[in-house]
Parts: structure tokens; sequence; C-alpha cells
């Protein structure tokens, strides 16, 4: 397509600003300034073996208790040198800093909050699999704003439903990023020869049913009865209550499974279950499910935690983790049904036990 039909992300976001006359650029100015860490991740990503820090260990371990990989930190690193300068933040949060991140004194402060996930999935880097990053943009609280002070943990827990912006890069085949500013969701592809991002995928929808579902499977035993139920049925197939047949994916890459969705359908579950009772899900609330079910509700999707809204949680904790389901809206529903009705699923029922395929 000649450059002239082509619609920049800058483009983009200049056209949406419109929208609020009394906008001071701000914010257009900070999600260039995301796009820019991404697009270096990107570049890191891309070198591959040849970069010399492929799947290597940092040595360190992160707040969650996780050996952190050269590439997380590398990831990070580009996120925060790339945006606390703009003068755009009041402060960050990420996967891998314990505490907020204070802009310098060095450089202004502004209205905003980025959260993210440097780069999600990144089991998969050593395998050459698709990974990515995740983040979420909030207003800071007024007084932050006013009086310019630090950040604590307190200002970040928000739920998700007060989020600005979210959105994700994909470092796959292509690289694109898709962002959601509250006006539906929106891919974006980036040339590798201008380094630029183009629009490629414009409002983007979330079918409403589909027959494809995404969950690691070898959590079985410690999941929850509703959940147990789902699986059992997708898994039935034609012969089971559902009357037809699922398929199963798990890329454990929430980012790519979200992106997968987001394209052509489907639900995604990493439940609450019993595996460790000291956490309460894999998946982390403000830099992982918040954005994501954003962009899912943007999209005509669904997020949930199976019992309530994803976005309606009060977060209680910065790294805090949570059960998560996302995808196509008639499903979500269809398991949030399953969580509040007495399920017929029991360990002493004969029926479920003799169905479930997951049972020894
Ligand atoms: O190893 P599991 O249990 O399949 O978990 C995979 C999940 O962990 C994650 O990789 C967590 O993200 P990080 O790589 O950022 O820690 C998700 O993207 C993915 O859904
Ligand atoms: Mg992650
Ligand atoms: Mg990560």
């Amino acid at each position: 397509m000649p450059l002239s039909q082509r619609t920049t992300l800058t483009q983009f976001l200049i056209e949406q600003r419109r929208r609020y006359p009394s906008a001071s650029g701000d914010f257009n100015a900070l999600v260039l300034d995301v796009a820019l860490a991404c697009k270096a991740i990107a570049r890191s990503v891309a070198f591959g073996a040849l970069g010399g820090v492929l799947g290597a260990q940092s040595g360190a371990i992160n707040v969650q208790g996780e050996e952190q990989k050269k590439l997380d930190v590398i990831s990070n690193e580009l996120f925060v040198r790339a945006n606390e300068w703009g003068g755009h933040l009041a402060g960050m949060a990420s996967e891998e800093m314990d505490e907020p991140y204070n802009i310098p004194s060095a450089y202004p402060r502004g209205k905003y909050l980025l959260v993210f996930d440097p780069l999600d999935g990144s089991s998969n880097i050593d395998v050459n699999v698709s990974v990515g990053s995740i983040f979420s943009i909030l207003r800071a609280p007024q007084d932050v704003i006013d009086s310019g002070r630090d950040v604590t943990a307190a200002d970040f827990l928000q739920p998700g439903c007060q989020q600005l912006a979210a959105g994700y890069a994909l470092y796959g085949p292509s690289t694109m990023l898709v962002l959601s500013v509250g006006t539906g969701v929106h891919g974006f592809t980036l040339d590798p020869n201008l380094g630029e991002f183009f629009l490629s995928h414009p409002d983007i929808r979330v079918p409403e049913d589909t027959q494809e579902f995404a969950i690691n499977a070898s959590n079985s035993r410690f999941w929850e009865p509703p959940v147990k139920r789902y699986v059992d049925e997708c898994l039935a197939g034609k012969t089971g209550p559902r009357g037809k047949d699922f398929n199963m994916r798990w890329i454990a890459s929430m980012v790519a499974e979200a992106h997968r969705i987001l394209m052509r359908g489907g639900v995604f579950m990493y439940p609450r279950d019993t595996k460790d009772p000291t956490k309460p899900g894999r998946l982390r609330l403000l830099y992982e499910a918040n954005p994501v079910g954003f962009l899912m509700e943007q999209a005509g999707g669904r997020a949930s935690t199976g019992r309530e809204p994803i976005l309606a949680v009060q977060p209680t904790a910065l790294h805090q983790r949570i059960g998560l389901v996302f995808g196509s809206k008639h499903e979500v529903e269809r398991i949030e049904r399953y969580h509040r009705e007495p399920t017929p699923y029991q360990d002493d029922n004969p029926l479920f036990a003799e169905r479930s395929l997951f049972r020894a």
C-alpha cells in the first residue's frame, strides 16, 4: 500500500485527540514513548541467539520469586528509559520492579501512571516462540499531580475500569502494537524498514461465540468445580452437553493468546486454583489481567475472575495475582454462570468422575 494511504500510529493518535479539543498532547506523547520502548524491545528480541542474551538468566529473582531472564531486565530498562524523561508520568510500576519507580528529579513529572509487564511469556524466549509487552495507563491521584510527590504502591491500586488506555506489543513473525484508548481496539503493524507502526487492524472485534479454548491442563487436578465442568464439557465435544467439538491451544504466552483471541475468538483461562494457597491465581492483576481485560471489553469480548468482571476488582497490592478468564463473550458468561450455579460436578459424583478426561 502506498505510504500516502497508510495511517501511522502518530496520525491515528492525532485523530483520536480531535475528540478532546482541550487535550494537551501529553497522553499521545506518552503512548508514542511506550511504542518506542516496544520497538527497542522488538529489536533486542529479533537478534535472537545472535544478541547473546537469549534465554540467559540475569541471576536475579523478582518480587514474584521468579528468576529474571536477561531479556526481562533489558526490556524493563528500555521501558523505564523511554518513558521517564518525557514529563508525562508521575510514576511507573512493573512486574520486574519490587517497588514503584519515581521519576528522577532531573525530569519533569506529569499526570499519568504507567504499569507494565515488559516481557510477557519470557519462558518462551529460549524456544523462539512469540513474546510481548503489556501496558496500562492510569491517571495519577490528584494530590500526586498537584504536589508532584513521590508515588507509592497505593497510588496504583485503581480498578481496571479506571484505565485510560491499555495495550500490548507482540513480538511474533511481525511486530504488532494493539491499543485501546477507550474507543475500540486497533492493531498496528511495525514496518521494519521504516521503524514505524501503521494501522493494519482497525476496530478489532472478538466474535461472541467460539469453539476454541486455552488452559494449562497440567493444573487440572487443582481446578475448582466450575472450571472442571466447563473444560469437561468442551472435551466431550459433539457427544456432550455442548453438542459441538472444541479445539484447544496453549502457548504459555498470555499476550500471544490474547492476540489470537482478538483475531479469531476463543476463551483463555488461568483460573483461581488450589495449587498454591498463597497464590490465588497465576497472572498479575495490574499489568496482565487489567490491560488485557480492558482490550477484551473494548473489543466486545469479556474478562472475568469467574466471579466478577476483572475490571471491577479493587486491587489490594501492586503485584497481586488473580484468576482470569477472558475472550468470546458468550463463553465467558457461561463460565461465570457455572461459578454461580451449584455445580453438579462433585468429586464424589460418579457421573462426572467417569466423564472427566483429566481424571485417573
Ligand atoms: O507456565 P504456565 O503455567 O503455562 O504459565 C504461563 C503463563 O505465564 C505467563 O508467561 C506469565 O508472564 P511472565 O512471562 O511475564 O512471567 C503468561 O504469559 C502465561 O499465560
Ligand atoms: Mg507476564
Ligand atoms: Mg513478564
